[in-house]
């Protein structure tokens, strides 16, 4: 597994070993690189910006707005591609709000997703040809059509603490095991 949090994750391996389902450890030890991938949602401090996914992967779901890293672009440089692309705005404050390693069992590559939010954007939230954006109350995010990892990191998304996370998926949208931590993830060189 090559990506930004390699370490972090074999950590992860080692410390829950007894528990991690097959799939996972074989992906995440296995020799294709992370695909990288972007998610920005807008948090105003009660209400978060959110897309309906209208087409592709992850169809009729709600979620932020990204998607994959191009070649010769930054982390930071797609999220604000991704996030004008497909909601028409421009974030003034965008920070890096945690990592999430998703693994499937029908596909051996696993995917680096990097999560930030910001509170101030310029330009209005327009509907584009991918998503159609809606804003909920923190109260009222719709998990029940969102992705299942979603309900377990909002928390710590919501209350502004950098997550990391690991995910297994069987049959491309069921959740079958996660670990999740909060706070910067330091790994110590000899951990790696
Ligand atoms: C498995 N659990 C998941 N939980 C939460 N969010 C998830 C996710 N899996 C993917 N995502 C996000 O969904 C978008 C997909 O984007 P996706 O359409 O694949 O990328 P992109 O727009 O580059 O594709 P095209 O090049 O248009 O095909 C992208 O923001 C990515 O971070």
């Amino acid at each position: 597994m090559l990506g930004l949090r390699a370490p972090w994750v074999s950590s992860v391996l080692r410390r829950h070993a007894a528990v991690v389902p097959d799939f996972v450890r074989t992906t995440l030890e296995g020799p294709q690189p992370n695909k990288l991938l972007t998610l920005v949602i807008i948090n105003d401090g009660s209400r978060v910006l959110l897309g309906r996914k209208k087409r592709g992967f992850g169809e009729g779901y709600y979620n932020g707005f990204g998607g994959k890293v191009e070649a010769g672009e930054t982390v930071r440089q797609a999220a604000e591609r991704e996030l004008l692309e497909e909601a028409c705005i421009t974030a003034e404050d965008m920070t890096e709000a945690g990592v999430l390693v998703f693994t499937f069992d029908d596909n051996p590559q696993p995917w680096e997703v990097h999560v930030f939010s910001a509170s101030r954007f310029r330009g209005e939230p327009t509907e584009t040809d991918e998503m159609a954006p809606v804003w909920f109350n923190h109260m009222e995010v719709p998990f029940n059509q969102m992705w299942a990892d979603d309900v377990h990191w909002y928390p710590a998304f919501l209350q502004q603490k950098y997550f990391c996370g690991v995910f297994g998926f069987r049959e491309t949208t069921k959740l079958v095991w996660h670990t999740l931590e909060e706070g910067e993830v330091q790994v110590a060189p000899e951990m790696a």
